[in-house]
């Protein structure tokens, strides 16, 4: 069960990062770290310095999403402070992303790729068979909090057909409102992993360890 989510950490109180590393360690499979630029998305988040500090606590493979105008400048830094998963955004990487997806296989780590709802699939056909895991937005970039984005159920559906028909090894994750209300869609639809932040994880419970039992109890009972 762990291994189906992924936690969000610009969503928590960053007052208490140690502590609420230690509680989500043995609640979910994987760390999701927004990196922004204030430029490719009109927000900033965490950085490589987080990742480093995130890395002393953790005991769960760290996912660097890089929402930056130039990924290129990042992909060292942040493989260096630990990222153990590099995603890149489809729409930051054309012209580069074969040097890209060579440079972090060059560094043992794993290739993850973006995708915002409003770019397709077929954007990244030629690489979907190097990446390790495919994310697929449901909001758009930049902010917690937003409405879901129903249109994109197709999307992750065609994400796991091509999976099927290619014999490609990405597994899908979703990025944007996973909660309640769209666990089960999601996960019938091909989700792989949720990426919890404020609506599906935090804002349950001021307690964290009440708020991640809410948020499994909530899984369960969603799947039936
Ligand atoms: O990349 C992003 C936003 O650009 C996300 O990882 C958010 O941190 C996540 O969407 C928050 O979760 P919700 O508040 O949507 O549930
Ligand atoms: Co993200």
């Amino acid at each position: 069960m762990k291994e189906k989510f992924a936690v969000s950490l610009m969503c928590m109180d960053f007052l208490k990062v140690g502590e609420q590393l230690n509680i989500l360690n043995d609640w979910v499979g994987m760390y999701h770290v927004d990196i922004m630029d204030g430029h490719y998305c009109k927000n900033i988040t965490l950085s490589p310095d987080l990742v480093k500090s995130f890395k002393k606590v953790s005991k769960l493979p760290l996912d660097v999403h890089l929402m930056t105008t130039n990924p290129e400048d990042w992909i060292d830094p942040v493989a260096e402070a630990g990222a153990d998963i590099i995603s890149l955004h489809a729409e930051t990487i054309n012209g580069q992303a074969f040097r890209l997806y060579n440079r972090i296989e060059e560094l043992g780590l794993k290739a993850g790729l973006v995708l915002n709802p409003a770019t397709p699939l077929s954007e990244a056909a030629h690489y979907l068979n190097r990446i390790d895991l495919l994310t697929i937005m449901t909001v758009d970039v930049g902010f917690a909090g937003q409405p879901f984005i129903e249109e994109m159920l197709d999307k992750i559906r065609e994400a796991k057909r091509i999976r099927e028909e290619k014999g490609y090894h990405y597994q899908i994750q979703i990025d944007g409102s996973c909660k309640a209300s769209t666990f089960k869609k999601l996960t019938e639809a091909g989700a792989d992993i949720l990426i919890l932040g404020s609506s599906g994880l935090f804002g349950l419970d001021k307690d964290l360890k009440t708020a991640c039992a809410k948020m499994t109890e909530s899984y369960k009972a969603a799947l039936g």
